[in-house]
C-alpha cells in the first residue's frame, strides 16, 4: 500500500511515532494510501527547516529569481496535470470534469498570478515638511512576514492550499502546510514539483495529520511560526485564533458560510437557474461560496422551483472517471452522516421535499461510497437549523419574498457573511442591493467567477481579513516605513 509521508527540508520522511492513518476514496470506500501522522517532533523539524530556509538562500534571492522559480512550479503542476488530477479525484471522489477545469488549473494559476503581482506592486511614499525647512521623506518597503503556518480544508484541496502558498512564497516567506487529513495527496505531490523547480529545501514543508491534539494543533501551538492562514470551519477558526494569540501572531481566516441567493422576478431565468444549480450542487455542495438559501420573488417562485428541481434531477451522479458524471460523492461517510441528519431535520421541521432527501442507489462497486442525493426544500421557517446552519452538502431551501427590502433583510439575517449571488436584469437594482448585502463577495448574474486580483474573504463570522491580489501581499508581508530626515 502506498504511504504518504511528510515533506520536511526537501525530503519525504515518516513519523517517529510510527502512527499512520487510512486515506479513503469516498467514491467507493476503498483505502487508497496510508498517511503518516505527525507528532510534535515532525512539526518542530518542519518549522526549524522553514526558519533556516528563510534565513538562507530563499531569503537572499532577488524577486526576479524567486518569481522565476514560482513560474517553474506552476509549469511543473501543468506538466504533471494528469497525476495531480488523478490524485485529487481519488482523494475527494469529485468528477474529473470538474477538477480538470477548476482545481488543477487554479493550482498552477495561484503561483503565476502572485509571482507576477509581486514584481509590479508599489509601496507608499510621503514627503513631509519639518520645522527646520529641510523636510523628510517616508517610504515603505515590504519584507516577508516569516514562517507561515498554512492549514487547509478538503473541499478544493490543491486550489485552496496553493491560494495561500503561492502568495506566501512570492512574498519571500517559507511555509509549513498542514493539509486536511481527508486529502493529503496533492499537497504531498507538490513537494516533488517544488524540488524539480529549484525551490530550496525547507521553503515548502508539509506535515500530515488531524486537527485537535495532532499536527494541526501542534502547528498552531508552535511558538516559532509567525502567522497562520487558515481555511475551514468557523469553529476551527476560533480555536486557531486562540492558539495564535499566544505570541500575538496574525491570522487570516476564510471560514464557513450560509450563503444567500436572491432571485428577482426581473431576472433572466435561464441564467438564474444555471447559476443556482452550480452554486447549490457543484462539488456536491461542498464549496464555501455555495448557495444553501435561495430567496425568490413571489411571481416567479413556482416556475423557479420547478425548473431548479428539473435541473437537479438531470445531474449525473457518478465516479470521477465517468465522463458524463457531474456530481460526485461527499468527502466521507462521516460527513454524509452530518448532511443526512439535516435532511432528516428538514422533514421533522415540516419541509416540502421538492427533490432528493436521501441516498441514491449506486452500483455494487460504489455502494460503500459517500453518495447523497441533490436535495431541494421549500416551506421551512426562517429559524429552522436547516436554514440557519452551514450544511456543506448538495442542498438548498427556497423561500419566496415580496419586496427588495425583505430580501435584503433575509439575506443579512445570519451571523455569516461570505458570499451572495443576486439575479436581476435591472442594473440599478443590482447595484443598490449588492451594496447593502453583508457579504465579502457579491456576484451579480454569476457565481464563482473569480479574478484573482480581487479581494476574497468573508465578513461577520465568515472570516477575518482578505486574500487575493494586493490583499494577499498585505497579509504575507510586513510593511516597514523608513523615515529619512533630509
Ligand atoms: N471561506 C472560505 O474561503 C472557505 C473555503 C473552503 C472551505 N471553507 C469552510 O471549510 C469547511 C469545510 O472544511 P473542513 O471540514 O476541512 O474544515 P475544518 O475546519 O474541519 O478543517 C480544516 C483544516 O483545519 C484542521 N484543523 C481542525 N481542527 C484543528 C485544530 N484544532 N487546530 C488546528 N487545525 C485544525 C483540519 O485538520 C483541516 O486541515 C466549511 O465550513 C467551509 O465553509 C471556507
Ligand atoms: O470552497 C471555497 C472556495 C474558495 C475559493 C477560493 O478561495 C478561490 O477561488 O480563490
Amino acid at each position: 500500500m502506498k504511504e504518504i509521508k511528510h515533506y520536511i527540508n526537501g525530503e519525504y520522511v515518516g513519523s517517529a511515532n510510527g502512527r499512520l492513518f487510512d486515506n479513503v476514496n469516498p467514491a467507493n470506500g476503498k483505502v487508497i494510501s496510508r498517511v503518516h501522522e505527525a507528532g510534535r517532533e515532525e512539526v518542530d523539524a518542519a518549522v526549524k527547516a522553514a526558519r533556516a530556509a528563510l534565513n538562507g538562500p530563499w531569503g537572499r534571492m532577488t524577486v526576479e529569481q524567486r518569481t522565476a522559480i514560482l513560474h517553474k512550479v506552476a509549469d511543473g503542476i501543468n506538466a504533471r496535470f494528469d497525476e495531480f488530477l488523478e490524485a485529487e479525484c481519488q482523494d475527494t471522489g469529485k468528477p474529473k470534469s470538474l477538477a480538470s477545469h477548476i482545481d488543477i488549473p487554479r493550482g498552477a494559476a495561484n503561483f503565476k498570478v502572485f509571482a507576477d503581482l509581486i514584481k509590479n506592486v508599489a509601496a507608499e511614499a510621503f514627503e513631509m515638511a519639518t520645522d527646520d525647512g529641510t523636510g523628510a521623506l517616508n517610504y515603505a518597503v515590504r519584507r516577508p512576514k516569516g514562517v507561515i503556518g498554512v492549514i487547509s480544508p478538503w473541499n478544493l484541496p490543491l486550489l485552496l492550499m496553493t491560494w495561500k502558498v503561492g502568495p506566501a512564497l512570492a512574498c519571500g516567506n517559507t511555509v509549513v502546510v498542514k493539509p486536511s487529513e481527508e486529502t493529503p495527496t496533492t499537497t504531498a505531490l507538490l513537494g516533488e514539483v517544488m524540488k524539480e523547480a529549484g525551490v530550496p529545501d525547507g521553503v515548502y514543508n508539509v506535515v500530515h495529520g488531524f486537527g485537535g491534539n495532532s499536527a494541526g494543533a501542534f502547528l498552531t501551538e508552535h511558538p516559532d511560526v509567525d502567522a497562520y492562514t487558515f481555511t475551514g470551519e468557523t469553529g476551527t477558526g476560533e480555536t486557531i485564533m486562540k492558539a495564535a494569540a499566544n505570541g500575538v501572531r496574525q491570522v487570516s481566516l476564510e471560514l464557513g458560510g450560509k450563503n444567500a441567493g436572491i432571485v428577482f422576478a426581473d431576472c433572466d431565468m435561464d441564467k438564474a437557474i444555471e447559476g443556482t444549480l452550480r452554486s447549490a450542487f457543484a462539488n456536491c455542495g461542498q464549496v464555501c461560496l455555495g448557495t444553501e438559501r435561495v430567496y425568490v420573488q413571489r411571481p416567479i417562485f413556482d416556475e423557479f422551483v420547478a425548473r431548479l428541481k428539473a435541473g437537479a434531477e438531470e445531474l449525473v451522479i457518478g465516479p470521477p472517471d465517468d465522463e458524463r458524471s457531474n456530481f460526485g460523492p461527499l468527502i466521507s461517510l462521516k460527513h454524509r452522516e452530518k448532511v443526512l441528519s439535516y435532511y432528516q431535520k428538514a422533514v421533522d421541521d415540516g419541509a416540502n421535499v421538492i427533490t432528493g432527501g436521501g441516498v441514491p442507489d449506486m452500483p455494487a462497486e460504489l455502494a460503500h461510497g459517500a453518495w447523497v442525493q441533490p436535495t431541494i426544500w421549500t416551506g421551512l421557517q426562517d429559524d429552522s437549523a436547516v436554514v440557519t446552519e452551514e450544511i456543506f452538502g448538495p442542498c438548498c431551501h427556497i423561500r419566496p419574498f415580496d419586496t427588495e427590502e425583505e430580501a435584503i433583510e433575509l439575506a443579512n439575517s445570519l451571523p455569516y457573511g461570505l458570499a451572495s449571488a443576486l439575479w436581476t436584469e435591472n442594473v440599478t437594482r443590482a447595484h443598490r442591493v449588492a451594496g447593502q448585502l453583508e457579504a465579502g463577495i457579491v456576484w451579480v448574474n454569476s457565481w464563482f467567477l473569480r479574478d484573482l486580483r480581487t479581494a476574497f474573504g468573508g465578513s461577520k463570522q465568515s472570516g477575518i481579513g482578505r486574500e487575493g491580489g494586493v490583499h494577499s501581499l498585505e497579509f504575507y508581508t510586513e510593511l516597514k516605513n523608513i523615515c529619512v530626515k533630509l
